[in-house]
Order: structure tokens, then C-alpha cells, then sequence
């Protein structure tokens, strides 16, 4: 098989899609881009700025005068704070206009690519090989999400996360602008009863199905 293979791992916060991306990636010998990460740049720029989340002039701004590279070499996107931001940046129209082009063209580097985010498969890369929505029960992922940030010190309680992880999936979701949901070609993959392993497993299987039928 030969061609491009870009593969599009979309789905909730923390239902792994990250940890599945990143390990396929790896497997296929592909480069990998965390798409998240740009829209929690904006967010962070926005409050460095003291501008308002609301703001969607400056947040487009910000979006506009990102250096992607510095972005993925940043070590402190990842905390509980950058997540809110990023999903209230993430619903101006400007902005994901600001993040279009380099994340299209990351996924049509020769070869392909892997990209996760939330409208990789509907908006970014629309002809991807291989779409997969990954996701997990809410109370899964808070319980997840909740062990990685407590594991480094960052003090939460189990309740406020499964809050913050429904209140980010009814955003995500509800948004106008190139809304949270399943492309109608990828494959759904629930992970809740899953371990790492196991979910990898499963969507190494996914997309060697899809690489049968396009041939890449
Ligand atoms: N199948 C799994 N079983 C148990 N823990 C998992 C599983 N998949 C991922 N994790 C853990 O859950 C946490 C969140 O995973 P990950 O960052 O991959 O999620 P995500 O969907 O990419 O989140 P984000 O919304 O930040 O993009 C990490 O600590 C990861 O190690
Ligand atoms: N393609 C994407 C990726 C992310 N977002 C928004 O950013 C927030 C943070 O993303 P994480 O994957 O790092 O959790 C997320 O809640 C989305 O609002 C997006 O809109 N599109």
C-alpha cells in the first residue's frame, strides 16, 4: 500500500484520544500534531493580553500571531485552566479561520499525518484514510483526567472535574462553529472499558480496515 495516510482522531476531552493519536503516530511512522493545543495557545495569549475570553476580535488576533512550533514545544498548555480557555476561544468562527491553514497543511505533508482535535475529520482533513471518534463515559474521563492532574500536584475534587468535563463536552458540542461531533464516516471506539493497550489495539485494527479500502 502506498499514498498519503492521514489519520483523524477526533472525540471528548480526555477520552484518550490524545495517548491513541500520539501511539499511532509512533506505530505508522507519521508525524503528529495535537490539535488542542493551538486553541489553548489562544486562550492563554488572551489572558496574557488581560483580554476577555468573550473577545473575539483579540482572541482572532492572538490565533493569527500564534507560532506553531513554539506552541507543540510548550511544556505548560496542559493544565486544567488552559482547557476552559481554550474550549471558550474556541467557539469564535475568526479564530478556528486563524487555525485553518496550518493545520490543513500539516495534514497534507507527503506521506500523511495523524492529527487529533475535535473537527479533524469533518473540517480539517475531510478526506482522511482513516477517522476514528474516540470517546468514554463523562464520568470515565473526569476520573482520568482527574488522576492525571492530581498525579502533579494540581488540587481538584472529583465532582468539580466531572463538572468541567460535561460543561466542556456542551460547548464542544453545541458550538456554531465547526461543532464537537462524529463524522459520519469515522468509527466510533468507546474506551471505557479499555485500558492504553487495549484502546491502542483497537484502533490500529480501525485503521488497517481503512487502509484496506483506500488502498493507502
Ligand atoms: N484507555 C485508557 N485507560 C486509562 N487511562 C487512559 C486511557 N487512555 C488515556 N488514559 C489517560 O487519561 C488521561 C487523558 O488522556 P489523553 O490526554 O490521551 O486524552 P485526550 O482525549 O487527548 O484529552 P484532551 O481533551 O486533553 O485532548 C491521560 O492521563 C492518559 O494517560
Ligand atoms: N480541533 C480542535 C481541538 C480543540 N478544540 C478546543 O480546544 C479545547 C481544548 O482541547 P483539548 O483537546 O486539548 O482538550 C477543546 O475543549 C475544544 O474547545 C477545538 O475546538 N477543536
Amino acid at each position: 500500500m502506498s499514498g498519503s495516510l492521514i489519520i483523524a482522531v477526533d472525540g471528548p476531552a480526555a477520552s484518550g484520544k490524545g495517548t491513541i493519536a500520539s501511539r499511532l503516530a509512533a506505530h505508522y511512522g507519521l508525524p503528529y500534531l495535537d490539535t488542542g493545543l493551538l486553541y489553548r495557545a489562544v486562550g492563554r495569549g488572551v489572558i496574557a493580553a488581560r483580554g476577555s475570553l468573550e473577545d473575539a476580535g483579540l482572541a482572532e488576533e492572538v490565533a493569527r500571531a500564534l507560532n506553531a512550533e513554539a506552541v507543540v514545544a510548550s511544556d505548560d498548555l496542559t493544565g486544567r485552566g488552559a482547557g476552559e480557555a481554550a474550549s471558550r476561544v474556541a467557539g469564535h468562527p475568526g479564530v478556528r479561520a486563524a487555525l485553518l491553514d496550518l493545520q490543513r497543511a500539516f495534514a497534507a505533508q507527503p506521506g500523511g499525518a495523524v492529527l487529533d482535535g475535535r473537527d479533524i475529520g469533518t473540517v480539517i482533513a475531510p478526506d482522511a484514510a482513516a477517522k476514528l471518534f474516540v470517546t468514554a463515559s463523562p464520568e470515565v474521563r473526569a476520573r482520568r483526567r482527574w488522576l492525571q492532574l492530581t498525579s502533579r500536584g494540581e488540587a481538584i475534587a472529583f465532582d468539580e472535574m466531572l463538572e468541567d468535563i460535561l460543561r466542556r463536552d456542551a460547548r464542544d458540542a453545541g458550538r456554531g462553529a465547526a461543532p464537537m461531533v462524529q463524522a459520519a464516516d469515522a468509527v466510533l471506539l468507546d474506551t471505557s472499558d479499555l485500558d492504553i493497550e487495549a484502546a491502542f489495539d483497537a484502533a490500529r485494527r480501525i485503521v488497517e480496515a481503512a487502509r484496506v479500502r483506500s488502498g493507502v
